[in-house]
């Protein structure tokens, strides 16, 4: 149940709250070896020293909306590893009228980036590691039960996270026979710059709490420790699945 030797790819940490930094922290403590990315000049300096007490030297810009970027980083991981074992998908975007109107009033603009940025970046993400993942691999991505059932005020994320399980299904089937596994993880609510944007998420958070069979809500550090653990080989006969991390939350009536 270690990650030694492992080589992994963390995308989506903004600052010490984002659930990509937990997974980080967790995949870093079971011995793997890191490459993390920012997204732009204004985002390094919070990103950096994050890396710096990780001891991660390959800390590299990425907007996934920028073409070639993605390929950028990805020449670089082929440069300086030559291989890749797990990648962590923990971003989303969608432009704050479409994210907080109705999903029957968003506009095709705003729908085809949140569906961009959010989903098929993932996709895109499967096609450079796969022919880096020499040894098998885990692809792992974020969603939210906003994707199963009608949350109020995720609105168009709904769809948007509904899309990216399917294709997280989808791509553990196509890239299977390589011994890729691919998983997505649906942590209740936590505290983030991402969760700021959702209007009333101080009110889901209560909720949550309240509905949550231990009342107590998921953390960065309880999402980094399942993803650490799907991504070691204690897992390996495991793919396809949308895990719920929330404390029983989702079983709920
Ligand atoms: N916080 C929650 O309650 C919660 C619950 C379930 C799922 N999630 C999901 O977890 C993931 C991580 O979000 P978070 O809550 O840690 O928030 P966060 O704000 O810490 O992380 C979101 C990340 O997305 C990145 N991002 C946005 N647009 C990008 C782009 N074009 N290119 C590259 N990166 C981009 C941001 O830079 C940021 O690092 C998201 O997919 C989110 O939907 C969050």
């Amino acid at each position: 149940m270690r990650l030694d030797g492992k080589k992994g790819l963390i995308v989506g940490i903004a600052n010490e709250h984002s659930i990509a930094y937990g997974c980080a922290q967790a995949t870093h403590a079971l011995g793997a070896e890191l490459a993390i990315t920012y997204l732009n000049e204004k985002a390094k300096p919070h990103v950096a020293p994050l890396a710096e007490g990780m001891g991660i030297e390959l800390v590299l810009p990425l907007n996934v909306a920028e073409p070639g970027a993605l390929e950028t980083v990805f020449e670089t991981l082929a440069a300086r590893w030559g291989k890749l074992d797990f990648l962590i998908h923990s971003i989303a975007f969608a432009p704050k009228d479409d994210l907080q109107g109705r999903l029957t009033d968003s506009s095709s603009p705003g729908f085809a980036e949140a569906m961009d940025i959010s989903c098929h970046s993932f996709i895109r993400m499967a096609k450079l590691a796969e022919p880096l993942m020499t040894d098998g691999g885990t692809l792992f991505a974020m969603s939210y039960l906003g994707a199963q059932r009608v949350v109020e005020h995720y609105n168009l994320m709904g769809p948007v996270k509904a899309a990216l399980e399917s294709a997280g299904r989808y791509l553990a089937a196509e890239l299977a026979p390589k011994n890729i596994r691919v998983h997505i993880l649906s942590p209740g609510p936590i505290r983030t710059r991402a969760a700021s944007g959702l209007a009333e998420f101080d009110t889901l958070i209560e909720e949550t709490q309240d509905r949550t069979p231990g009342h107590r809500l998921a953390t960065i550090e309880d999402v980094g420790l399942a993803t650490a653990l799907l991504a070691t080989d204690a897992a390996r006969i495991m793919t396809g699945e949308t895990l719920f991390i929330d404390g029983g939350y989702h079983l709920m009536g």
